[in-house]
């Protein structure tokens, strides 16, 4: 299924290899299924003061109200933590109202209190805002700002009429990357998001993109000294740092190396990992980076894209993509870096489209 997770204990003996991890499009079950989530020091803990977070301040009867008492017509999704729908408060504001699956209710209260936490301390236009929050009784419910133009890999599958366009995909690449570079720099404390992939950038309607679903975010290091930190290992199949896998070491870079996989995934149109395709397409990254290097790199271009791009800025965007996909994370660029690479390479693909005239 696309939303089961994997969920690896540090030390633990049944260790999953990266081959495995990728020869197979189920990912193993996510902590609630392994009994209680032990709550770690450094994790936000679930405060009091919480029900009073974000601007917005509404009711359990106000939330449920403005769900039409959680009606399927309204709902917009469902991950592995919550069903989400759209909801329309008293005053015409449209949002998003997240709520906490019952069944996983205990394990998920560190997920869930997790994203609270963070979401509240952010304000950035790449990224999903947190409205507020409501903790009473048995339910959780987030209020997040409604993203209302889908998510970037239903788009990618055509599912949202027109195909997007080589500079919307840039421009969506750099979206992602300045709210990462927000998380990693320039939030109150250093946030990895450590969730990065297509199903979670939000699309508004003029195509900007979003990121969303901080459920498995966690804080970085707090020490200056510290490098990174130790922890399980959760994420999405394809999208996982295979040296974060093998060290449970965690820091911004395997955000970073999420992201090299979700820019082979805006321009090829592939998923990570889909073991639908040809043995050799099968994992997107090999793929590509063979075809890269036989220099076909015209090949890998989504083909629902009409258009032809000049093979030079496809060099730069795939070269940039592996770069951040390297195996060993010192290898790999900040997202700031990132950031301004992808806006050097816009404007040349802007400059060779207008000679293309
Ligand atoms: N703020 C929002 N605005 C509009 N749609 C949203 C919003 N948040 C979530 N959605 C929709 O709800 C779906 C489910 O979101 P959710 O974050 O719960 O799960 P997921 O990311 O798909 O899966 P998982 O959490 O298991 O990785 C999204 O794919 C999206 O279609």
């Amino acid at each position: 299924t696309s939303h089961t997770v994997l969920a690896k204990e540090p030390h633990s003996m049944d260790s999953v290899s990266s081959s495995d991890a990728i020869c197979t499009s189920e990912k193993i079950p996510a902590s609630p299924r392994r009994g209680p989530v032990s709550p770690s020091p450094s994790k936000f803990s679930l405060s009091p003061k919480l029900t009073r977070l974000g601007s917005l301040h509404l009711t359990l009867s106000q939330a449920t109200k403005a769900t039409g008492n959680f009606s399927p017509s309204l709902q917009i999704g469902e991950g592995g933590f919550g069903t989400v729908y759209r909801a329309q408060l008293e005053d015409g504001q449209v949002v998003a109202i997240k709520r906490a699956k019952k069944e996983l209710f205990e394990s998920l209260r560190t997920e869930f209190s997790s994203e609270v936490d963070l979401l509240a301390k952010i304000d950035h236009r790449s990224l999903v805002k947190l409205l507020g929050y409501i903790d009473k009784g048995n339910e959780r419910l987030i209020i997040t700002e409604y993203v209302p133009n889908g998510t970037l890999r239903e788009h990618l599958d055509g599912q949202r009429g027109k195909i997007l366009d080589f500079n919307q995909r840039i421009e969506i690449a750099i979206d992602v990357a300045h709210g990462l570079t927000y998380l990693h720099q320039y939030a109150e404390k250093q946030i990895i998001h450590r969730d990065v992939k297509s199903s979670n950038i939000l699309l508004t309607e003029s195509m900007r993109a979003k990121v969303a679903d901080f459920g498995f975010a966690r804080l970085g290091p707090v020490e200056s000294d510290q490098t990174h930190i130790s922890t399980k290992v959760k994420g999405t199949v394809g999208y996982l740092d295979p040296e974060y896998m093998r060290t449970y070491q965690l820091t911004t870079k395997s955000d970073v190396y999420s992201f090299g996989i979700l820019l082979i995934e805006i321009l090829t149109g592939h998923r990570p990992v889909d073991m639908k395709k040809t043995p050799e397409e099968r994992v997107t990254l090999r793929w590509a980076f063979n075809k890269y290097n036989e220099g076909s790199v015209v090949d890998l271009v989504d083909p629902l894209m009409e258009e032809v791009v000049d093979s030079e800025v496809l060099m730069k965007m795939f070269s940039l993509a592996f770069h951040c996909a390297a195996p060993i994370r010192a290898d790999r660029p900040d997202m700031k870096s990132v950031g301004e690479q992808l806006w050097a390479i816009r404007a040349d693909y802007l400059k060779s489209a207008r000679r293309g005239q």
